[in-house]
């Protein structure tokens, strides 16, 4: 009999479903991408997380968990699907967990108990999940448990924050908080925190991302005031932070990734109060425009310009380009090309013709026409530093200095150092 069947085994899914594997319990990860099931069968693990590929592999060979292309009948269903926004719609398209809700209801049974990970807008778990699931004729709170248990774990440290963050949940009714309460105090060493609702853990979860995106709003504008006033805002920033109730983010290229960019929207999809939330949010999607102000500002002109983009991982060492700032900048100077704008310069009206070469040693996607790195850089006046990779910092000023044309370097994250670069002859800026 299968305790947890798992549905979705992507970033969340699958960590989720090792951790309750190595728990103790008899779990089944259902992912729709036949792919997915595949190569995790084959033992290897799709995505980069640190650790998990030895986690999971024990968790497969031990037969805790199994990977199906079809989903079972369990005592637990754990719904991981993703969310991702519609920006037609400007909503939140929940069709894989109504999908996921379908699924699970022609399976349920009396007495299980259905959990919703997946970041979602207020109201889902009740408004869109337990009609789908009720379709079985089973009703939530009598015959069914039904919660929300949001997931809050950081790419690049999953293993340890799975464990060690605290977690909120909300049932529909208080046995469901009971019964979920109990599962994931088997491997959660953080507080576990319980709301009256479902809606109110679902808003918690999007507050803490709304907090993050807006605060590095606020870091990405006091950067450009900086620029004006010719000053070094993350110096500014670091002196401001030291006083105890002051905890300013870093400026940077823009937000990017599955959750901070979107989950603002999620939180005021239905609602005219989303004002300062949106605002921020404008603020860190106009970074890849600023960032071709400045530099069209050090180069004089883009036109006929060699760029080198290096990093297209949302963040240093993950292989993630979901909303992926470094890309967006990428995709935008190649517009410039086709579309023929030439704004910076805007003196002959003539056409930008931007050769714009992307470089990352963490993703492996065919479809991005990545090259090697001295292919990117060689023939380059400017290289701009899009993500912390660990390997970057390791990048030699001297040997880019050979390869390239000019002499720009636009570290967007502050990741370099400066004075090395400086030293080698570049033209070192940052945001
Ligand atoms: N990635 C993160 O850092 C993170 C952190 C916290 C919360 N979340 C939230 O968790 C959810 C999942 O995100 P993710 O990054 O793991 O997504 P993902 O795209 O990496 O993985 C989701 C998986 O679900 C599968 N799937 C889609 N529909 C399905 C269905 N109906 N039944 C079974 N499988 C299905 C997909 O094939 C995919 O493999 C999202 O709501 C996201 O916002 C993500
Ligand atoms: C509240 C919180 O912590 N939530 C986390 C977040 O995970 P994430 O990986 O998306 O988060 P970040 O590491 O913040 O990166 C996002 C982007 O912001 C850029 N950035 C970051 C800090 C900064 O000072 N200046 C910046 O510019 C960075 O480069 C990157 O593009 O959402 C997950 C899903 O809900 C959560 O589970 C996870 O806890």
């Amino acid at each position: 009999m299968t305790d947890i069947c798992i549905h979705g085994l992507g970033y969340i899914g699958l960590p989720t479903a090792t951790i309750f594997a190595h728990s103790g319990y008899d779990v089944v990860g259902f992912d729709t991408n036949p792919e997915v099931v595949s190569t995790l069968r084959r033992r290897e693990v799709h995505f980069d997380e640190p650790g998990l590929q030895q986690i999971a592999t024990e968790a497969i060979d031990s037969e805790r968990l199994k990977v199906k292309s079809e989903p079972v009948s369990a005592d637990i269903h754990i719904i991981c699907v993703p969310t991702p926004f519609d920006d037609t719609k400007k909503q939140a398209d929940l069709g894989n967990v109504a999908a996921a809700g379908r699924t699970i209801g022609n399976l349920l049974k009396e007495d299980d108990l259905v959990i919703l990970e997946s970041t979602v807008p207020p109201t889902t778990t009740e408004e869109v999940l337990q009609p789908q699931l009720e379709k079985s004729g089973l009703v939530a709170g009598r015959d069914f448990g039904l919660a929300h248990c949001p997931e809050t774990v950081l790419p690049g440290n999953m293993i340890a924050e799975l464990r060690e963050n605290d977690r909120v949940i909300g049932g529909i009714d208080r046995r469901s908080t009971e019964r979920t309460v109990e599962l994931y105090d088997s491997f959660v060493e953080g507080e576990i925190r319980t709301t009256e609702n479902p809606t109110t853990a679902e808003f918690a979860k999007l507050a803490q991302n709304t907090f993050r995106d807006t605060n590095i709003a606020l870091a990405n504008e006091l950067a450009m005031l900086a620029d004006e006033y010719d000053i070094d805002s993350r110096k500014a920033i670091q002196l401001s932070n030291h006083h105890p109730r002051v905890n300013i983010h870093h400026p940077g290229p823009g937000v990017g990734g599955h959750c901070l960019p979107v989950d603002p929207w999620f939180l005021g999809q239905e609602s005219n109060n989303l004002n300062l939330v949106s605002t921020a949010r404008e603020i860190n999607d106009s970074m890849s425009n600023y960032t071709i102000e400045l530099l069209g500002e050090e180069l004089g002109t883009l036109s006929n310009s060699r760029i080198a983009v290096l990093g297209v991982a949302y963040k240093g060492n993950v292989d993630d380009t979901r909303n992926s700032p470094g890309l967006k900048l990428a995709r935008e100077l190649q517009a410039r090309k086709s579309l023929g704008v030439n704004e910076v310069t805007a003196t002959d009206g003539g056409i930008d013709d931007i050769d714009v070469r992307i470089h990352d040693p963490c993703v492996s996607d065919q479809t991005l026409d990545l090259v090697p790195l001295d292919e990117a850089v060689r023939g380059a006046e400017a290289l701009v530093l899009t993500t912390d990779h660990t390997e970057y910092a390791q990048l030699s000023p001297t040997r880019m200095s050979k390869l390239m044309d000019g002499n720009l370097i636009l570290d967007t994250m502050a990741h370099l150092n400066k004075n090395e670069w400086s030293d080698a002859g570049f033209n070192y800026r940052q945001i």
